[in-house]
């Protein structure tokens, strides 16, 4: 097991807006986090991350408790929103200056951006300009590309597919697929076609709490699909 959340909460004023009682996820898997509008999706990733801290309950990631260590930031890589990115750097600044803080080389990091040439579009790198003038799949595809260069143990990623086209929808579902069993990728998706594509297991979640919590099979999208249509 590489990740176990125990008796969760966070609670916001008299609102409890994440009430998770366990979850235990075994490395290599690739967990779809789907659930309506303020189910709770963020606030959880945000939990996992330290970047909120929860009001009860523990996040442990390989024995370390993410809010009172920091071992885990060292292989754990996330983009939740542009807020992960730095505005006034060029992509190239930006994928160096990741790269440098998981010692990447500039060559290491130039080697590895060459992989990206379709996934880019040919819209990202030698443009000149800043990630703020970008537009928002654009950044998108810095933020994921730049997560995925630290060839990170775990992977979390907040609605991956919401800004992209569809062509780069399908290349991002190939880019995770190939790392199936490699990564531990923990996704949050409106998409649910996307989702049971990716991911093998999917849990989903209703205002905090998990409603269901099961390996994706050929029946899976139906029963989402039929889920969310009531
Ligand atoms: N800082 C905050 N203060 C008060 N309430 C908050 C705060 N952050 C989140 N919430 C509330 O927590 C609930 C869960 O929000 P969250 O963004 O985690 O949902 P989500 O599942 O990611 O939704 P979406 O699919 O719309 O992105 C919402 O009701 C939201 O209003």
């Amino acid at each position: 097991m590489i990740l176990e959340v125990k008796n969760l909460k966070k609670v916001y004023g008299d609102k409890t807006v994440v009430n998770i009682e366990n979850i235990q996820i075994e490395q290599g898997e690739t967990v779809g986090l789907v659930g309506n509008n303020g189910a709770g999706k963020t606030t959880f990733f945000r939990m996992l991350l330290d970047l909120i801290r929860p009001t009860e309950g523990e996040i442990i990631s390989k024995n370390e408790n993410v809010s009172q260590g920091d071992n885990w930031k060292s292989y754990t890589a996330s983009f939740l929103d542009e807020g992960f990115l730095i505005d006034y750097l060029t992509p190239e600044e930006y994928f160096t200056f990741i790269g440098s803080l998981n010692n990447l080389s500039i060559a290491d990091v130039s080697a590895y951006l060459t992989q990206y040439g379709e996934f880019f579009n040919n819209e990202i790198l030698n443009s000149g300009k800043y990630i703020r003038d970008f537009s928002k799949g654009n950044q998108v595809k810095v933020g994921i590309a730049a997560a995925l260069m630290q060839k990170p143990e775990i992977l979390i990623l907040d609605e991956p597919f919401a800004n992209l086209d569809p062509t780069t929808q399908i290349r991002l579902k190939n880019l995770l697929k190939a790392q199936t069993g490699s990564m531990t990728t923990f996704i949050s998706s409106h998409d649910l076609n996307h989702v049971t594509d990716v991911c093998n297991r999917i849990i989903l979640v209703e205002k905090g709490k998990v409603i269901k919590d099961f390996k994706t099979d050929e029946n899976t999208l139906k029963e989402l699909e039929s889920y969310f249509s009531a």
